[in-house]
């Protein structure tokens, strides 16, 4: 059996996107993007994606997601991105909430905390790692006045921020480009910082993304990072807990969660001296940062919230999985779209019971240094 490259997967997935999306990405979003998808294509990516969820959490089925990382996640957000941009906006990620604060602001403070710490100034030439469709780096662009690289191994992602970045005129100051980044193809020692927002998770081995970071960090660089982690209350030998933990694998696209433990060693393993570590969700927060996903009206803050947060609570997901389910029985959707809302359920049910429980944290927040040449 010959193996693929992976100058040959890139051309594979590129040209699948181009199949599945077409060319008028960017244009068209959450809802009505999903009615415009070759449907043949859409079928082909819920599959497999889905491939490797049997419900199985032995080392064998761990082991074939976790070799399979790049397709499996570049699958995932082939089928999810638009539900993502329906119900969530274009920042894929949590954020803690202040009493009274809109969920925007919430998901903008978050992104400014991050820059804060990493000391981004006006200027430097940063890299977002796993960037989405860019909400994080435009946000970050305006608020520090850096230049930001998005490396991403989605294609459809990487067109979507490259249309958004024209279209808020931040082009000059945000390219995206792809690649995994498990193997990238930078320059060593190019970025004055590094950042990854809620999407390092989906690597094999933290090492290996945490390395490849610190390889193309200037020296006394730093890196800083919202990772998806279990917590120290979290024991792989308990039922309950590893199912929470599948449920939050299943439906995030993610191989395998890792404990903050691994993720810290990793960092120290590949030579980055951490100076900060906190888990931003483990703190008396009046509103949940998984409030949106609870359906509980009471932590809506402002009026603003109410069309996000139907969308996201128990009741409008069940109202987008019946539409999109009518939707897909009539032809006007393609097959496995109501898989993709299954998947997604699995999340918002795995990542509220986590949370609750705080066997999960999406904010484990690492900043990390890379010494100074001696
Ligand atoms: C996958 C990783 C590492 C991060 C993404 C975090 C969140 C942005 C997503 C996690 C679960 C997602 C769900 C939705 C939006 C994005 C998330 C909150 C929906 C609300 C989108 C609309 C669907 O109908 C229901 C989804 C539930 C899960
Ligand atoms: C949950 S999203 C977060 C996106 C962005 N950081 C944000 O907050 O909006 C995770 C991102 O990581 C990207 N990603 C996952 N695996 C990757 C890999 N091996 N190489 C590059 N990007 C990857 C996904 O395509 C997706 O854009």
């Amino acid at each position: 059996m010959t193996t693929e490259s992976a100058q040959e997967l890139r051309n594979r997935q590129a040209k699948f996107t181009a199949e599945l999306h077409g060319d008028d990405i960017g244009s068209k979003s959450g809802l009505k993007a999903l009615l415009s998808k070759n449907k043949a294509a859409q079928e082909e990516a819920v599959a497999k994606y889905l491939r490797h969820w049997d419900g199985k959490t032995d080392t064998d089925a761990e082991q074939r997601r976790l070799e399979d990382y790049n397709e499996g996640t570049h699958s995932y957000y082939n089928v999810v991105t638009d539900f993502y941009e329906y119900g969530w906006g274009s920042s894929f990620h949590f954020s803690r909430f202040y009493p009274g604060e809109s969920f925007t602001a919430s998901v903008a403070r978050h992104e400014h905390f991050l820059a804060y710490k990493a000391g981004i100034q006006a200027g430097d030439l940063v890299l977002d790692v796993g960037c989405g469709v860019g909400g994080p780096a435009r946000e970050i662009a305006r608020f520090t006045g850096a230049n930001i690289v998005g490396l991403n191994n989605n294609d459809y992602q990487i067109a979507k921020a490259k249309y958004y970045a024209n279209k808020v005129g931040l082009a000059d100051q945000l390219d995206f480009v792809k690649g995994d980044f498990m193997n990238m193809h930078f320059e060593p020692e190019t970025f004055d910082k590094v950042y990854a927002i809620e999407a390092t998770c989906h690597a094999p081995k933290l090492e290996g993304v945490y390395g490849e970071i610190y390889k193309v960090l200037k020296p006394g660089g730093v890196f800083a990072v919202y990772e998806w982690v279990m917590t120290d209350k979290y024991d792989e030998t308990n039922p309950e807990h590893r199912q929470i933990a599948y449920e939050i694998e299943l439906g995030d696209g993610i191989p395998k969660m890792f404990p903050a433990e691994v993720a810290r060693k990793a960092l120290t393993s590949v030579g980055f001296e951490v100076t900060y570590d906190q888990d931003l969700a483990d703190n008396d927060d009046a509103v949940p940062w998984y409030y949106p996903l609870t359906g509980e009206w009471k932590y809506v803050q402002t009026l603003a919230d109410l069309a996000t947060f139907f969308r996201t609570s128990y009741i409008g997901r069940k109202f987008t999985t019946t539409m999109v389910t009518v939707m897909e029985k009539v032809g006007i959707a393609p097959k496995g779209s109501r898989d993709v809302t299954l998947a997604l359920e699995e999340a918002a049910v795995g990542l509220v019971a986590g949370g609750k429980a705080k066997l999960f944290t999406p904010m484990m927040l690492f900043v990390a240094k890379k010494p100074e040449k001696e």
